[in-house]
């Protein structure tokens, strides 16, 4: 008997957030929840129509999901791009935290302490680089730097500037 056909498969977190129709209903319904927000409000006032669904294909593809934000003409450089010089500050990305989690419960994500564990590192990765870049006027990546992918393990190392 082929071992392979016995062995199970891990699936990706994007398959384990139940596909894109979740995180697309995730970040519609925490983008409605920001423009309610006192604190974040006034930092995503203009943001654009598309903004919710650029991020949750953004999203979806770090899970391993399908490249729709790249097909759609994104990449890791323009996600970085977005926050440049938007001084964002910790006050304001603590609030983006807890009410991104708040709605991962209100859409009924996974909340077993694996799924939730991911999610939570890579939100809080995510979103400290985006106040790191919010606080300069240049990306330093190259403009064909790799989208990042995120599983269900550890983060390998330090950080490097
Ligand atoms: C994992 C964390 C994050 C991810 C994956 C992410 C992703 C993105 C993406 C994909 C865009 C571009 C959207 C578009 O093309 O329309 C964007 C823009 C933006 N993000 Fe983030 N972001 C993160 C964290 C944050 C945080 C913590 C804040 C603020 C507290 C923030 C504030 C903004 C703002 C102000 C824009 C520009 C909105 C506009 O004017 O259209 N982001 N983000």
């Amino acid at each position: 008997m082929n071992p392979q056909a016995t062995t199970p498969v891990t699936p990706t977190l994007y398959e384990w957030a139940g596909g894109m129709e979740n995180f697309e209903a995730w970040t519609d319904l925490f983008y409605q929840r920001v423009h309610e927000d006192t604190v974040l409000e006034p930092v995503f006032h203009g943001m654009s129509a598309d903004h919710a669904r650029h991020v949750a294909h953004f999203i979806a593809e770090v899970f391993r999901g399908p490249a729709t934000y790249s097909q759609e003409g994104g990449s890791h450089y323009d996600m970085i791009h977005h926050h440049l010089g938007k001084h964002l500050t910790e006050a304001q990305r603590r609030r983006w935290i807890e009410l991104i989690l708040d709605t991962a419960d209100a859409v009924g994500l996974p909340d077993d302490p694996e799924f939730r564990s991911a999610v939570v590192g890579y939100l809080e990765w995510g979103s400290r680089l985006a106040v790191i870049n919010s606080k300069v006027d240049v990306v330093t990546q190259p403009q064909d730097a790799p989208m990042p992918t995120w599983g269900w393990g550890e983060t390998g190392g330090p950080y490097v500037p």
